[in-house]
């Protein structure tokens, strides 16, 4: 049997509402896959009726959780909607995620064009 891809959904809140509907139209292949995700989205991720492992909110640290996973090798990838309109407490720890993921090599997807193509990737 193939193991579940491992991955994170991060959600600011100007792009929480498309990152629902981003769930809804990917939801047979996110159904196969172990989710992690900051508290917020992730409760609002459950609402549409899939298991979500729920870390704290972004700006409470859970940015700092998720990036400490992709560090340990934990996740497949990262589904984080940026809102590149938004002015956000905890920006240190977005910049922290986003350099972790390049450090060790794990793909981000800032936007639902690029989530797509990664989520097929890792569900073939
Ligand atoms: O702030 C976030 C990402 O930086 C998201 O956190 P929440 O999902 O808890 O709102």
């Amino acid at each position: 049997m193939m193991t579940k891809k491992r991955i994170a959904l991060i959600a600011h809140d100007g792009k929480k509402a498309e990152m629902v509907a981003f769930v809804k139209d990917h939801r047979h292949i996110l159904a196969e896959m172990e989710i992690t995700a900051t508290g917020t989205t992730g409760g609002y991720v459950e609402q549409t009726g899939l298991n979500v492992n729920k870390k704290l909110s972004g700006p409470k640290g859970g940015d700092a959780q998720i990036a400490a996973m992709a560090a340990e090798g934990l996740l497949d990838g990262i589904l984080f909607f940026r809102d590149p309109l938004g002015k956000h407490p905890h920006e240190p720890d977005v910049q922290m995620l986003m350099r972790i993921c390049d450090v060790h090599n794990v793909p981000i997807a800032t936007n639902p064009a690029t989530a797509s193509l990664i989520l097929e990737a890792l569900a073939s």
